[in-house]
């Protein structure tokens, strides 16, 4: 516990600490306030006479000072939200003999008026510095980076890699895999690192446009094309994208007749706009995106044949999250620390019987859905730790197994999912699979039955 006695002189500290910029706060061993500056007080709005002897989480909210009486670690220059902005926090404990008595908190503004035009400057700052890196992203249409692509699985670790080495090229991409796994953040990466960067990423979604606008939108109108058309033509994505990379989310879903326009800019390097006698010609990259099975569809005949083998010179597989769940820990963190810092709010963990439940749901979704869960999980954490309270009720719902599994349990469980990864990876050929898993045909046929795996 502090020595009190050494801070009894109140009055010589209110002397030394109301001439400072500094708002200050000290508390004993167990973090109560054994004292606290008058400005400090003004600026949180309390009766000074009442929060001495308060401990200093029901006084200043997110403060970490009874951490750092616990743990003895100096935090400098940390960035704290308090009232509604934010503030530069310095925190030290007091080490008497080796001994923890107590700790130092400070938070920095000339007077009132002082901070809140301070604030309001750093507030101006952000501002632009956020108005031109947006502007810089919408004009470039990057927004996603490799060090975006969280994970230490093999599998996301082996395609960092592999979009690193087709970056450089100007091959086309093919990006495939479930909804929300990162493709998008893939796209953005392959054009960031490539000798394209300085030049557009134009992202089209092909289910978003409606069919009748499409043409017009991709490739553009000249003058007078059709009524209603714009006054000097309309300039499309693709022409929009010259020099740099065309990003086609969902090709799956692209109409005949456009499929065969974008076969032409592949092969052919040039288009026609809308109403135009003369083709124009184009120098951009394609990369696409699907969750479909583009084969199947290629069978059944709503997807070209022709157009399928030029986007897919190179094919780069997003497995599932159920598959990879080593990563499930640095991404919650991650999210966390994303979503914590968004909304300024302290919540610094899940709980272990959460990262259970996590670790088994099975992410329809993705990490699209996972980010979701975290989010919601921050806001409505009433503690630093999200507990099964914070899921949404369907997670909350979902029955964690009993962790004290058999060997064989766990053995049989880790070749079922061994067995259905590598099926959806080389799409259900059931002699790759069985040649990659070093199995006969028969006895992977026999598994399949065994954990009723559905083989198509
Ligand atoms: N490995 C990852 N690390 C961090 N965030 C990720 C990762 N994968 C996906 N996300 C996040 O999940 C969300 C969905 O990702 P993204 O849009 O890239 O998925 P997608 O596969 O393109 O989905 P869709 O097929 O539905 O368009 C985004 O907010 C993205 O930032």
């Amino acid at each position: 516990m502090m020595n009190t006695g050494q801070l009894s002189n109140n009055k010589l500290l209110d002397m030394v600490f109301e001439s400072t910029y500094y708002g200050i706060v000290i508390v004993d061993s167990h973090a109560k306030i054994q004292y606290i500056s008058n400005k400090y007080c003004e600026f949180l709005n309390v009766e000074r006479s009442t929060v001495i002897g308060e401990h200093v989480t029901n006084i200043i909210e997110n403060t970490r000072l009874h951490l750092v009486v616990q743990i003895g670690k100096s935090e400098i220059a940390d960035i704290h939200f308090l009232r509604g902005d934010f503030v530069i926090a310095n925190r030290i404990p007091i080490i008497e003999n080796k001994e923890i008595i107590g700790a130092i908190g400070t938070i920095m503004f000339r007077d009132l008026d002082d901070w809140n035009k301070m604030n309001s400057h750093i507030k101006e700052i952000l501002t632009k510095h956020n108005f031109y890196k947006n502007e810089r992203d919408v004009i470039n249409g990057v927004k996603y980076s490799l060090h975006n692509l969280i994970g230490n699985s093999q599998e996301i670790q082996q395609l960092k890699e592999l979009v690193k080495r087709v970056a450089r090229g100007d091959i086309s991409v093919l990006i495939r895999g479930e909804s929300g796994t990162g493709k998008e953040i893939i796209a953005h990466s392959i054009h960031q690192l490539s000798g394209r960067s300085d030049k557009p990423l134009v992202k089209i979604n092909c289910t978003s446009i409606p069919e009748h606008l499409l043409e017009s939108e991709l490739f553009g109108y000249e003058e007078g094309a059709f009524t209603g058309a714009n006054k000097g033509g309309k300039i499309g994505k693709f022409q929009f994208a010259d020099g740099g990379t065309v990003f086609l989310d969902e090709i799956g879903d692209m109409p005949q007749h456009m499929q065969v326009k974008l076969l032409r800019v592949l092969q052919e390097k040039e288009f026609d706009p809308v109403g135009s006698l003369y083709p124009k010609k184009l120098n951009v990259r394609v990369i696409a995106a699907t969750n479909r099975p583009l084969e199947k569809l290629v069978e059944e005949k709503l997807f070209r044949e022709d157009l399928f083998y030029r986007i897919n010179a190179v094919q780069l597989f997003v497995p599932p999250l159920r598959d990879r769940i080593e990563d499930i820990p640095v991404l919650v963190d991650y999210f966390l620390k994303k979503v914590t810092a968004r909304i300024g709010k302290r919540v610094t963990s899940v709980h272990p019987e959460v990262l259970s439940v996590i670790e088994q749901y099975n992410w329809p979704g993705n990490i699209r859905e996972l980010e979701n869960v975290i989010d919601a999980g921050v806001h409505l954490s009433n503690d630093e730790v999200i507990g099964k309270d914070a899921l949404p009720d369907y997670l909350k719902r979902h029955n964690v197994k009993m962790k004290e599994e058999s060997l064989k349990d766990i053995v049989e469980e880790t070749e079922k999912k061994a067995i259905e990864r590598a099926l959806r990876r080389f799409k259900f050929d059931k002699k790759r699979v069985a040649e990659t898993l070093g199995i006969g045909n028969s006895t992977l046929y026999d598994k399949i039955k065994k954990y009723q795996i559905s083989d198509q």
